[in-house]
């Protein structure tokens, strides 16, 4: 198959992400908690090391999300009905998020104490 061009390729990934946004709950909880994040940043004015501290775990998570996403469709694609491994498979991507979900917690807390206290 053709490659296509960049600018294809690029527009095929923010329809991806537009998907994510019409159709995932989960995704669009976290990307309320960016703008609300996005808020904070501003009103705190926090440092620029701070504010990529901030945005590099909510982008991890929502890109995990997505990939979360992505491993479910493909088990849904491969074995509709029940089976213990894709339970495996679909439980542990969905442990990745919330791992990554925990220490953006953690990380927010740091990050922010400083300019709360
Ligand atoms: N085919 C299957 N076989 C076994 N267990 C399944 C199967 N499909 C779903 N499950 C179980 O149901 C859970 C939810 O799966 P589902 O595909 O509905 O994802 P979801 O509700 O969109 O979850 P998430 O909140 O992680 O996005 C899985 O984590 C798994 O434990």
């Amino acid at each position: 198959m053709k490659k296509p061009a960049f600018h294809k390729s690029l527009w095929n990934s923010v329809k991806g992400v537009i998907w994510m946004l019409k159709s995932e709950r989960n995704f669009q909880i976290e990307i309320f908690a960016l703008m609300i994040n996005i808020f904070l940043i501003v009103y705190f004015r926090l440092s620029p090391i701070d504010t990529a501290i901030i945005l590099i775990v909510c982008f991890a998570v929502l890109s995990l999300e997505i990939v979360n996403t992505c491993i479910e469709k493909i088990c849904d694609i491969i074995q509709p009905e029940f089976d213990e491994r894709i339970k495996i498979i679909k439980d542990s991507a969905a442990g990745a998020v919330l791992l990554m979900a925990i220490t953006s917690i953690f990380v927010g807390i740091l990050v922010y104490w400083k300019y709360i206290f």
